[in-house]
């Protein structure tokens, strides 16, 4: 669920913390590519191409990715506390032990939460990072399949954990994240994220956990 439905509504830190997210268009992909391809030389031909192509361009401007950049967030120190505390008054009184923070965003709000509830800190990391043993698991994404790992031991069954991330989109990374956490014998309280997409609308569980979301996407046109 959204902050702003349980119990911070009008709260102007919720309102800060999305204006100091960053909206890049096209990041980590373009939403269209061109391929260089056949390069013979037909003028006017390549007008009525390159015209109808940037046509296109600019719809898919609109319809491209719209990355939300929490770096930005990061440098607005009242904004960056605001969203720490924002976490860590929901979570100091829930008996949570650990802390688990999805690579590699969620490693910028998970330990400070995690030291502020006065809970341990566990690094869900992408495959080939952990040097110890590990167990895996893997999810679906638009195009593939990724995979995190947590170290073996690092958390103990009955303990009781949070997820922290700083995005929710699909819910495929979460999903993996609670898979790895109930395999070792955690209870997984709660997701916390900074920030829900719309693929998430209307999504207040995860897996059958609850799901906790302090901000909407910003978009372009509240940016500039
Ligand atoms: O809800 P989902 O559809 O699973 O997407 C959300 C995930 O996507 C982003 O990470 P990304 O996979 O881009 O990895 P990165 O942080 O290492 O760049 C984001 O930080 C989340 O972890
Ligand atoms: N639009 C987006 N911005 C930042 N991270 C993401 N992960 C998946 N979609 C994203």
């Amino acid at each position: 669920m959204f902050a702003a439905e349980n119990g911070l509504k009008g709260d102007p830190r919720l309102e800060a913390i999305s204006r100091a997210i960053r909206v890049v268009p096209h990041f980590p992909k373009p939403g269209l590519s061109l391929s260089s391809g056949d390069r013979r030389r037909r003028p006017r031909f390549c007008f009525f191409f390159f015209f109808f192509f940037f046509l296109i361009l600019c719809g898919c401007w609109f319809l491209g990715i719209m990355f939300q950049d929490i770096t930005t967030l990061l440098l607005d120190h009242k904004a960056f506390k605001d969203t720490v505390e924002i976490f860590v008054d929901r979570y100091r009184d829930m008996d949570i032990s650990v802390v688990a923070g999805v690579e590699a965003r969620g490693f910028m709000f998970g330990p400070s939460i995690a030291l502020a509830i006065g809970a341990k800190f566990v690094p869900l990391r992408k495959p080939r990072k952990l040097p110890g043993e590990v167990i895996s698991e893997e999810y679906v994404l638009e195009y593939g399949v990724d995979c995190l790992q947590m170290h073996v031991g690092a958390v103990q069954p009955g303990e009781r954990a949070i997820v922290i991330d700083d995005l929710v989109a699909t819910g495929g990374t979460l999903s993996a994240a609670i898979k790895l956490l109930e395999r070792a014998g955690a209870e997984v309280v709660e997701c916390g994220c900074v920030i829900g997409l719309p693929e998430t609308k209307g999504q207040c569980r995860l897996n059958g956990k609850p799901l906790y979301i302090l901000v909407g996407p910003r978009d372009l046109d509240d940016c500039c």
